[in-house]
């Protein structure tokens, strides 16, 4: 099969780079009408992925928001997976799973290759067990965004501490996913996360090779400036991700597929 690296590389030249993140806040439930439960939730998933997932490259369902609801969530969170993929996007799902190995193994095994019960093209990962315990996961042909500088503002502190080799943490995690990347022909299975809010200059991400999830644009404050700030004006390889955003123009899907159009159209005006 083909790798994750090069299905994106493909997507983003039919649909544009936007990722658009399913994100049902309990607020956006209210404000589209719909119940605080998984009957509301099931209405809201699938209205936002019907219409999303025929128009980007990307759909980045936010995990938490399904799993808040327990197994009836979750089993929203699998038919929303599913029904993304048949409508042709990719489905990067937002789960920031990290363990031990062993326990690694089984996190890849739940969302990874063809034998997943939630068979999703990609996971965030987080590496702070160390890179090294993401081992299950790579080299199988399968998308993974390991968060190197997250959005939120609490996070410079770790992220951007010296290691004794003198790299930030963050650029250490770049460093460690470029090596995952070398030699990749069009762009490596191994992204990472870098918030659109950061200052630029933060990070070298020249030798990456693989694909960037900037969420952060939008709803946290980021704009399009700043991403060309931050990642170059051709933005390349950067998945900007939007939810709340794009989100808030439902439930009707007329309003909601022009939202996407807009946001997509800004990235390349
Ligand atoms: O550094 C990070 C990593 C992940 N996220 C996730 O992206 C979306 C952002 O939603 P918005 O509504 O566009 O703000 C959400 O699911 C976060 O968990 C992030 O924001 N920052």
């Amino acid at each position: 099969m083909t790798g994750f690296g090069a299905r994106l590389v493909e997507a983003v030249a039919a649909r544009g780079n936007l990722c658009a993140g399913i994100d049902p806040h309990p607020g956006l439930l209210d404000a589209w009408g719909l119940d605080r439960d998984p009957g509301g939730l099931e209405k809201f998933a699938l209205t936002a992925v019907d219409v999303l997932a025929e128009e980007v490259s990307v759909v980045k369902p936010q995990s938490a928001f399904f799993e808040a609801y327990g197994p009836p969530g979750v089993a929203v969170l699998a038919r929303v997976v599913e029904h993304a993929r048949d409508r042709g996007a990719l489905v990067l799902l937002d789960v920031k799973r990290g363990d031990i190995g062993s326990t690694m193994a089984a996190y890849t095994a739940a969302y990874l290759g063809d034998a997943a019960p939630i068979r999703a093209d990609a996971i965030t990962v987080s590496p702070y067990l160390g890179f090294g315990s993401l081992a299950p996961a790579l080299g199988a042909g399968e998308g993974l965004f390991v968060l190197a500088r997250t959005s939120n503002p609490e996070a410079g502190g770790l992220q951007n501490a010296l290691l004794a080799n003198g790299k930030t943490v963050a650029q250490s995690i770049v460093d460690e996913a470029a090596r995952c990347n070398a030699g990749a022909a069009s762009l490596g299975d191994v992204g990472v996360v870098v918030g659109a809010t950061i200052e630029p200059g933060e990070l070298d991400l020249t030798g990456l090779n693989g694909p960037v999830l900037a969420p952060g644009f939008g709803a946290q404050g980021a704009t399009v400036d700043d991403l060309r700030r931050l990642f170059g004006a051709d933005l390349p390889g950067v998945l900007p991700a939007s939810s709340r955003d794009v989100l808030r123009h439902g439930p009707d899907p007329v309003a909601l597929r022009d939202a996407v159009r807009r946001t997509q159209a800004s990235l390349t005006g």
